[in-house]
């Protein structure tokens, strides 16, 4: 049975009816009537969805059940057939990611080949420009005011330093372990001090020590007051991590509710968990 959180979130949320599209006590992100169609299939199909602040959230669901195209619609990276979708009050349904992280939501990504080239520091000063939406191009060719570069700086070494990246700093990210780069990638996003972290299963593909280590980083960030929401299928992170978890099904959301309330869910255990046979093998050995 999953140990229940004792964070303020939890505690906020504690009273809130597990049911699909339940009102949550302070919402940082609603979202209502969002659509997303590939041909024929409708991908996502969600009447209404809170995110409550200061807490982490959890979207799960079966293989294709629309939580990647849920995650990048909100995030900005996809454009919604319909619906409308407000973050900290303000509506921000279509706006582009920069747009977001300038506003405070931030999602983390995936290391590309040319970031691989670059080394951790250069990536987490290359960080701070990307979520302003500037040309990395640019970033790299143009002087960038000192003032700022400066304050990049500091909070990259700050940063090195928290996840314990630092004599990693002039390595070249594509030599890092599975697990590093995840460290990295979370690194990445928090260079613009976001109010809100979306992560794109943050667990796959890393080692059970560091697993440990990146869980422990996502709580702290969490009780440092940060809002995370992510997507995940490791059913142990889903269910020590999370305050709330968010169960979608083609397309719609299911169920919602605290992890205990989740786990014995039997439209979920009928959708999703009765059919789980543990999570993939870690792929990386450092
Ligand atoms: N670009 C696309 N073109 C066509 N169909 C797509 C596209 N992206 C997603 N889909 C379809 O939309 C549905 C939802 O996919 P999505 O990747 O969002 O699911 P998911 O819950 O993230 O699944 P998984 O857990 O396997 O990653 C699936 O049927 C998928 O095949």
């Amino acid at each position: 049975m999953p140990a229940e959180s004792q964070a303020p979130a939890a505690t906020a949320l504690s009273t809130v009816a597990p049911e699909p599209g339940a009102a949550k006590p302070d919402p940082i992100l609603v979202a209502d009537g969002v659509t997303r169609s590939f041909g024929g299939l409708h991908a996502v199909a969600v009447d209404h969805l809170e995110l409550q602040r200061g807490a982490i959230t959890a979207l799960i669901g079966p293989n294709g059940a629309g939580k990647t195209t849920l995650f990048n619609l909100l995030t900005g990276f996809d454009r919604a057939g319909s619906g409308t979708w407000t973050f900290d009050g303000a509506k921000v349904s279509q706006l582009p990611a920069y747009r977001l992280a300038r506003r405070g939501m931030v999602r983390t990504f995936q290391l590309t080949k040319a970031l691989a080239r670059l080394t951790v520091l250069e990536n987490l000063q290359l960080g701070a420009t990307e979520q302003r939406g500037e040309r990395m191009y640019a970033a790299l060719m143009r002087p960038l005011w000192r003032g700022q570069e400066a304050d990049n700086r500091v909070r990259a070494e700050e940063l090195l330093e928290r996840f314990k990246l630092d004599h990693l700093r002039d390595a070249h990210a594509g030599t890092l372990s599975g697990g590093q780069r995840k460290l990295l990638e979370l690194a990445r996003a928090l260079m613009v001090r976001p109010s809100m972290l979306m992560l794109d299963e943050p667990m796959a593909g890393v080692n059970p020590a560091l697993a440990q280590s990146l869980l422990e980083h996502i709580v702290e960030l969490r009780d440092e007051g940060m809002t995370v929401c992510f997507v995940e299928h490791d059913m142990d992170m889903v269910m020590g991590t999370s305050d709330w978890v968010v169960c979608l099904a083609e397309g719609q959301v299911i169920a919602e509710g605290t992890p205990r309330a989740i786990s014995t869910n039997s439209q979920v255990v009928d959708a999703y968990l009765g059919k789980q046979h543990g999570t993939p093998p870690a792929e990386e050995s450092s």
